[in-house]
């Protein structure tokens, strides 16, 4: 199952205990990068800019894609690549939603996310109009968070694919 979805949705929270649940491992797109540069993703932003950030990010989500069976999270804007897309056609997709005010109690809109580092409540709108439609067009089911528990929004996901637990 792959997991897509704004910054600070609850991928991360949710893929585990899907895993868990599913008795499966849990691998995280941007975990992969960070470990394979050797330093942050707002670093990697600062240092080369978005676009050197979302070549990287392209590779790493073919080799986890190719060489992971389990619970898969996409960093945010992985969805933006068209290829990234065209490989996801063939997956389990739960894209995991939530409106901005969600958004905001979520992460506090920190500093900790480059993209959402000036006036973030205005960014996140627009990162959202921008991308919205690309994450309906790779779900398989859309799964909204607002509201529920990360145990709920598990629980979820595994009855929008209808896939049984471990
Ligand atoms: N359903 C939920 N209800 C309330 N809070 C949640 C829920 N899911 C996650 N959270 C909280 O929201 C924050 C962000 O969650 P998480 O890190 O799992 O999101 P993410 O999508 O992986 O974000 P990132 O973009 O940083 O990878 C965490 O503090 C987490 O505890
Ligand atoms: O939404 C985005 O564009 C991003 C989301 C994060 O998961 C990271 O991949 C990075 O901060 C960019
Ligand atoms: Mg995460």
């Amino acid at each position: 199952m792959v997991l897509v979805g704004p910054m600070g949705v609850g991928k991360s929270t949710v893929g585990r205990l899907l895993a868990e649940r599913l008795g499966v491992g849990y691998r995280d797109t941007d975990d992969d990068i960070v470990a394979a540069e050797n330093r942050t993703i707002a670093d990697i932003f600062v240092d080369e800019g978005e676009a050197a950030f979302r070549a990287v990010e392209k590779r790493a989500v073919r080799s986890a894609l190719t060489g992971h069976d389990g619970v898969l999270a996409l960093g945010g804007g992985a969805i933006l690549d068209e290829d990234t897309r065209g490989l996801l056609a063939a997956q389990r997709v739960v894209y995991l939603s939530m409106d901005v005010e969600e958004a905001v109690r979520r992460t506090g809109l920190g500093a900790a996310r480059p993209l959402l580092a000036v006036n973030p409540r205005k960014q996140w709108r627009e990162l959202m109009e921008a991308r919205r439609h690309l994450y309906e067009e790779v779900a398989t089911a859309v799964v909204p968070t607002d509201g529920r528990t990360p145990e709920e929004v598990a629980e979820a996901a595994l009855n929008a694919l209808e896939l049984k637990e471990a």
